[in-house]
């Protein structure tokens, strides 16, 4: 006989197995829907367990961390330009697609909510599902970053890279160059956005920076996709920020302190009816005509906190791998060299970004950067809610015809794209030659074949300030402080991208380590 507790706790158990084994029986179900021919994706090509469930994206993105953009390289190896890596989702290895997935001109483009669940940003235009609701926000940031917009910036930049060369030409000892090139970043995009920069340049050393707390803030992106719940436990960070490594510390308090304070001080500013001389793109946003609700305090500190991430780490990581690979080559770089002389007679007073970028070689060797920097190395997705897309191609040497029904999310990966050896040869080495055609013009052609920006209606927005800044500080670097630096126990494992969190990791993230001689 059992007492009335016992037989109360069989009967929990008893409920709780009975949960357990619906659950399963559901998730069973479920699974073998996602490998029948009803379903939607089924005639793509692809690893069965891959369509059938989400385990192996956990497994390499969440177990192994951040390997699943390498294991799809391995897949469309096997499979071919389309493969399906997940049950509801679909991955590109060819370029000429590109302009269908991500598409501008009207054409719809949800981003998968799969995705945006690994940003905290939720409320940011960048994670934000809707094509509509994305491009009602995008558009008023969007003026900001117009060819004449940067132009009025550029005095700016000018005197940022300038500062950034006179302290680098200080160091009497080893360090770590992506910080510095952070630090130049962080100042450039904050002071443009909130009216006041932060001021990374103007302190003693190179700390602190943001590069190792987006590191450290990017950490749970996975565990965010796959349990969104866990996000709540991001908005607590500030309760703590006194007791956090100092690394996650500086970042909370800038996503959840700081930036809340700007956004308060800007809207200060506007109800007590002061005007700045130089407008700033949260001071012109509060007076926009975005919706109350878009501009709600917590809505406009996810979209300074994505401009301030998206602006900082991309360019000064496309600096680092530049400045590591022509202190590798020296002949790349007294090639870049020669070709700046000829242009510029005082490094300390540069001509215009628009004179700069027509150089053939300075340009390649932008280029070359952007690819194997990557910008966002893992897959970004679309969802074209309005129409079917039609893929058309080869697969060993056979025509393959796929198509992606409306309402599925089909991605490209930048770390994939940008080693296809058909298009990039030897892709792993560093070969600016290859933008230039035999006459050493540039192939412009070849652009279409990067994703360092990504394409269409949510491609990057920053991209003209990140190609002045790009275009601006590596002459001043090439021209003023590479003849004096050299690597310092730094190898190519250091730059060589390894796993991701959204951006490019390397192995084991040491950093750039160089010396300048006195
Ligand atoms: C080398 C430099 C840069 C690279 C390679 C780069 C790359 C990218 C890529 C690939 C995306 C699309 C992400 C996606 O599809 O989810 C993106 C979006 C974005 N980038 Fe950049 N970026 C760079 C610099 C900048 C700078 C300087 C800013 C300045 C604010 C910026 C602001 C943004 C913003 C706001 C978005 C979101 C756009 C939207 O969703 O509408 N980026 N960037």
């Amino acid at each position: 006989m059992f007492t009335q507790a016992e037989e109360r706790s069989f009967g929990l158990a008893h409920s709780v197995f009975l949960l357990v084994g619906v659950w399963l029986l559901y998730q069973l179900l479920k699974a073998l829907y996602n490998v029948s021919p009803l379903h939607p994706l089924s005639h793509f090509p692809g690893p069965k367990l891959a369509a059938a469930t989400y385990l192996p994206e956990f497994y390499y993105d969440v177990v192994k961390f951040g390997c699943y953009t390498k294991e799809i390289g391995a897949m469309h190896e096997k499979y071919g330009p389309l493969v399906r890596i997940n049950p509801n989702e679909v991955h590109c290895n060819d370029i000429a697609f590109a302009d269908a997935i991500y598409a501008v001109g009207g054409r719809k483009r949800d981003k998968p909510i799969h995705q945006v669940n690994g940003t905290a940003l939720g409320q940011a235009g960048f994670g934000t599902v809707d094509h509509d609701v994305h491009r009602m926000r995008r558009s008023p940031v969007a003026k900001f970053f117009s060819r004449a917009m940067i132009a009025q910036l550029e005095p700016d930049v000018q005197r940022l890279v300038q500062k950034l060369c006179d302290k680098l030409l200080t160091q009497s000892k080893p360090f770590d160059v992506t910080m510095a090139y952070s630090c130049f970043t962080s100042d450039a995009i904050s002071g443009y956005a909130f009216g006041e920069s932060f001021g990374f340049l103007e302190q003693e050393g190179w700390y602190p920076n943001f590069r190792e707390p987006t590191a450290a803030v990017l950490q749970p992106v996975f565990i965010f996709r796959f349990f969104p719940w866990t996000k709540a436990s991001a908005s607590l960070g500030k309760l703590f920020v006194d007791y956090l490594p100092k690394d996650i510390a500086l970042m909370i308090r800038t996503l959840q302190i700081d930036l809340p304070g700007r956004i308060r001080n800007v809207k200060s500013n506007i109800d007590a009816d002061v005007h700045l001389d130089r407008p700033n793109i949260f001071d012109s946003l509060l007076r926009s005509d975005l919706n109350a609700l878009d501009k709600e305090p917590q809505r406009l500190t996810d979209e300074a906190g994505a401009v301030a991430a998206a602006g900082t780490e991309t360019t000064s990581w496309a600096l680092a791998v530049m400045t590591y690979h022509l202190l590798k080559q020296p002949l790349l770089l007294d090639k870049l060299t020669q070709e700046l002389e000829g242009v510029v007679d005082d490094a300390t007073k540069l001509p215009d970004w628009t004179v700069l970028e027509h150089l053939p070689y300075l340009s390649a060797v932008i280029q070359e950067g952007l690819r194997l920097s990557y910008g966002v190395s893992a897959r970004t997705a679309r969802i074209a809610t309005e129409e079917n897309l039609i893929y058309r191609g080869e697969w060993n040497k056979k025509p393959v015809e796929l198509v992606v029904p409306k309402g599925y999310a089909v991605g490209m990966s930048a770390a994939v794209t940008h080693h296809n050896e058909g298009t990039f040869p030897h892709s792993n080495e560093f070969v600016p030659e290859r933008w230039l055609d035999d006459q050493n013009q540039r192939r412009k052609d070849m652009d279409r074949s990067m994703l360092a920006f990504s394409k269409g209606s949510r491609s990057c927005l920053g991209m003209n300030l990140a190609l002045c800044e790009l275009n601006l500080c590596l002459t001043a670097l090439v021209l003023r402080v590479l003849p004096h630096m050299s690597l310092y126990g730094t190898t190519y494992e250091d730059v060589a991208y390894h796993h991701d969190m959204f951006i490019p990791m390397t192995k084991d993230n040491r950093g750039i380590h160089v010396t300048i001689q006195q």
